[in-house]
């Protein structure tokens, strides 16, 4: 199933959460929505799931098969995780997913055969009889997740499902999504973990004050992203760094010998010409433009956002 926001808009009372945001999601797709505290991730996830209605344009789910609209959802359409997650305290771990299972209409051999099989999969079988109370922080998001799953929904859609989880765990939760991934299922996430995000998600969306401020593969967020590059050059003999800060495409040219520089450069120019610029100057030694993590990137965007 495909997920597809058309320019939607939320506001409440003082704040616009939502501005004019539009994406796409396929099944087979991992789409993570990343952004600071308040940026508006919550708030589309649940009008993606159909909790809250925007104000303007248009949320469509459309077939896998024929990319029609549908009009009306089965009852495996979604499978949510809230940001406020809600399974009884009181309650054991297999009487919450038995419950959510009947609320989902699960079949009851299928419910327990899929409650087995996840609760090996997440290695909280022998957890099954305690009450969800007990449970660490950690372990009780896994069994949220189990209870989101549970009936096997087309779209997935996670508010914050690493929040919480250690590394080990962050892991294992990056592999489950994985493997929906690659059955075909449409996870959308939100997420705060770059790193991790950035190496799972084949879509992201990077919001900030309720707008996309990028969107695309990874490759294309950088380049939306992207408006300096950092690198470094050595010569192979000692230059002034005004014979390099006078190229047009370098912003600036720090010395950090007589024959090495670490250069700011304007990202449209690509590396190999200005490899070539640099080496009518001097001979090169050395020549190594340096990645910057998207991390940074989206912080300076960010940044520079407020600022502006
Ligand atoms: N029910 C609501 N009533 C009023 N304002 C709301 C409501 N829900 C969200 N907001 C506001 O809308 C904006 C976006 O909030 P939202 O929770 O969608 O952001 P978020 O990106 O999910 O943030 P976080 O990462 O902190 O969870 C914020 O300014 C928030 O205070």
């Amino acid at each position: 199933m495909y997920v597809e926001v058309n320019n939607v808009t939320k506001e409440y009372a003082t704040v616009r959460a939502v501005d004019q945001v539009s994406l796409v999601a396929k099944g087979g797709e991992i789409l993570a929505l990343l952004g600071p505290n308040g940026a508006g991730k919550s708030s589309l996830v649940r009008m993606m799931v159909g909790l809250t209605q925007p104000d303007s344009g248009q949320i469509v789910y459309r077939s896998a098969a024929d990319q029609q609209p549908l009009t009306a959802l089965p009852s495996t359409a979604f499978g949510y995780l809230p940001e406020d997650r809600g399974l009884y305290q009181e309650r054991t771990v297999l009487d919450n997913l038995r419950y959510i299972a009947r609320l989902r209409g699960v079949h009851k051999t299928t419910a327990e055969q899929s409650i087995q099989r996840w609760l090996d999969r997440f290695e909280l079988t022998d957890r099954a009889s305690e009450p969800m109370r007990q449970l660490s922080k950690g372990n009780q998001q896994k069994i949220q997740l189990i209870a989101t799953l549970l009936h096997e929904p087309q779209v997935v859609m996670l508010d914050e499902p690493f929040s919480g989880l250690d590394p080990m765990n962050q892991e294992f939760v990056l592999s489950v999504l994985n493997d929906l991934r690659s059955t075909g299922t449409t996870v959308i996430l939100s997420a705060h973990q770059m790193a991790l995000v950035e190496r799972m998600a084949n879509k992201l969306v990077l919001m900030n004050k309720g707008a996309v401020i990028a969107q695309g593969s990874l490759a294309e967020v950088r380049q939306q992203l992207v408006q300096q590059q950092r690198l470094q050059v050595e010569f192979t003999q000692s230059v002034q760094a005004e014979q390099i800060s006078i190229l047009t495409s370098v912003i600036e040219a720090v010395p950090l010998s007589d024959t090495r520089f670490e250069l700011t450069c304007d990202d449209q120019l690509a590396a190999d010409k200005l490899l070539m610029q640099l080496q009518d100057i001097a001979p090169v030694a050395e020549f190594s433009p340096q990645r910057q993590a998207l991390h940074d990137l989206y912080l300076q965007a960010v940044r520079a956002e407020v600022n502006s």
